[in-house]
């Protein structure tokens, strides 16, 4: 059984039909990436799993469970956590409190191993004392990665982790996740523009263009999907 179960998403804003059914699936332990030109309805098909958005129609099962049913509360102790484009940090607070946060606020409260087992997986164990206020950009996703990560998810949500950063930064971060996924086996949805990262570290690509899924598949079958390419060109984005 998928972990994350998402059939015929659909999703208007006031006569603007933002998505239009939408459907895939996420396994246990993969990285699975929504892709498309600006306006595809990447974010909005994300939001619906977050519960920020209600669809029109459809339907999501996390673990069997039907998330349109639960609260956006109830995410994080069914196991889902998610970061944000533009990481929202406790500024006042240092990074490891920034760190604890995430773990006191759900399931596996109290424990402070799960803490420092982020931390170390995340490089940030010689940051812990540092405030998050003078971090530069990369260290502050990595705290946000670590604050999700610290309820111990089994699935992860990413919106545009590779927003604002160097080439060089969006390697680190990819090569970072790609280390979550082994070391934690959390499967991870992820939004991206960055098309160098994403054909590089995902098991699966959904493509969506104009609120329609044109394509889905493995990056390789995504690279030689004329229907993407022809997207693509046409929206002048990022080579595949
Ligand atoms: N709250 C809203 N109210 C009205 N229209 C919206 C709203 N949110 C999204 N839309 C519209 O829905 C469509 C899909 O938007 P969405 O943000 O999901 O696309 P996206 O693929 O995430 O794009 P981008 O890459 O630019 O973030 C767009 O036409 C957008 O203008």
């Amino acid at each position: 059984m998928p972990l994350l179960q998402v059939d015929d998403l659909r999703v208007s804003f006031a006569g603007v039909h933002a998505l239009q059914g939408a459907s895939f699936a996420v396994d246990p332990g993969t990285v699975t990436a929504l892709i498309g030109p600006n306006g595809a309805g990447k974010t909005t098909a994300f939001n619906c799993i977050s519960r920020v958005v209600a669809p029109r129609s459809g339907s999501i099962h996390f673990n069997g469970t039907d998330l349109l049913r639960q609260r956006p509360s109830e995410l994080v102790r069914l196991g889902i956590a998610r970061t944000f484009q533009h990481a929202a940090l406790f500024e006042s607070l240092d990074v490891l409190d920034n760190i604890r946060v995430g773990a006191e606020a759900e399931r596996t409260k109290g424990s402070a191993s799960q803490v420092g087992d982020v931390l170390d997986l995340l490089g940030l164990a010689e940051h812990a004392h540092d405030d998050v206020a003078g971090l530069p950009l990369g260290s502050r996703k990595r705290v946000e990665l670590a604050r999700a990560l610290a309820s111990r998810p089994s699935l992860l949500l990413l919106d545009e982790p590779a927003g604002g950063l160097t080439h060089q930064e969006v390697m680190e971060i990819r090569d970072v996740l790609l280390s979550i996924r082994r070391e934690l086996g959390v499967a991870i949805l992820i939004v991206e523009h960055h098309m160098a990262m994403i054909m590089s570290m995902s098991d699966h690509v959904v493509v969506l263009a104009g609120g329609r899924q044109i394509s889905s598949g493995t990056p390789e079958e995504i690279r030689n999907d004329p229907e993407v390419i022809k997207v693509y060109l046409g929206a002048g984005d990022e080579q595949l």
